[in-house]
């Protein structure tokens, strides 16, 4: 079992100052229901905006859990656009919250009022793609309102990276979409060979009609004509994970989707082949 690694002593902390942080923290905390003490003395911050966007001067115990943290971020977000969460191996690594909670759930909502004004009564065919789609596919599919047959479907492109390479597809497990309105949902449209790539699946299985949807539209070069039907948020060109999004196989379970530092990316990376 790997062991719990403080973070390095900061050598010239140069503020380390618990009244700078006082009354933002402490609302922050008591609003996630942590104690002020678990709270490190070496918890540090300066004033400045420039100092604040440069993660280094944060320092936050361990005992802070994750969903703590993303309530935090919530709770401070504007102030504070960015947090340290914890890896798998217990190291604390540096993100920035692109989408917390909160405004996950409420674009999740419109996403499925969207899907249901289009779709109406008709009985519909919602297939996962699968892993990323894990998390918004559960959460969607309890707000559509019409009959509907779920199914999954497996495809993997960026295989421990993060650039899209040769996209494999296993459709072992799909159900019978022939003669079937499908909904094909995923986590992301970055540069769209996925869904495009299904979408024809699907109507070469047979399917009536094929709509796509996704949570996030990135915005970036996309390499295929096709564009989702349905999409809750444009973001930018960044490397994201959580809510379902992985880096390595990992932070698909973080409750909020984050950016990853370029920084982090590389320690992840080297962390996960040794
Ligand atoms: O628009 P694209 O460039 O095709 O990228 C989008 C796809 O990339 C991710 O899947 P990934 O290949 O990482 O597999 P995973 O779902 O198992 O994480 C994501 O879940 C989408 O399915
Ligand atoms: N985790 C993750 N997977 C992707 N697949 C395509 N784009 C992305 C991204 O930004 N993050």
């Amino acid at each position: 079992m790997t062991s719990l690694r403080a973070p390095k002593p900061n050598a010239h902390p140069r503020v380390i100052d618990r009244f700078t942080l006082a009354p933002s923290l402490h609302l922050a905390l008591s609003a996630c229901g942590a104690q002020t003490t678990q709270i490190e003395p070496t918890l540090c911050i300066l004033p400045s905006p420039e100092a604040i966007a440069r993660l280094s001067l944060i320092e936050i115990t361990f005992r802070i859990g994750i969903r703590e943290l993303s309530t935090l971020g919530g709770a401070i977000g504007n102030h504070l656009t960015a947090l340290l969460a914890i890896s798998q191996n217990r190291k604390l690594i540096r993100m920035r919250i692109l989408l917390d909670e909160a405004q996950l759930t409420e674009g999740v909502e419109r996403l499925a009022t969207e899907i249901d004004h289009h779709f109406g009564d008709r009985p519909l065919t919602v297939i996962a793609i699968m892993t990323g789609s894990l998390v918004l596919f559960a959460d969607l599919i309890r707000r559509l309102s019409m009959p509907q047959r779920v199914g999954v479907v497996q495809a993997s492109s960026y295989r421990g990276g993060l650039k899209s390479g040769d996209l494999t597809v296993d459709a072992k497990m799909l159900i019978d979409v022939a003669g079937r309105d499908v909904l094909l949902v995923d986590d992301i449209f970055d540069t769209g060979k996925t869904l495009d790539r299904l979408s024809g699946m699907m109507s070469e299985f047979g399917a009536a009609s094929v709509k796509t949807a996704v949570l996030l539209h990135k915005r970036t070069d996309h390499i295929v004509e096709l564009r989702p039907d349905f999409k809750a948020f444009e973001i930018p060109d960044e490397f994201v994970v959580g809510y379902g999004l992985d880096f390595m196989d990992m932070y698909r379970n973080l409750p909020y989707l984050a950016i990853l530092e370029p920084h982090e990316i590389e320690q992840t990376a080297a962390e996960a082949k040794s």
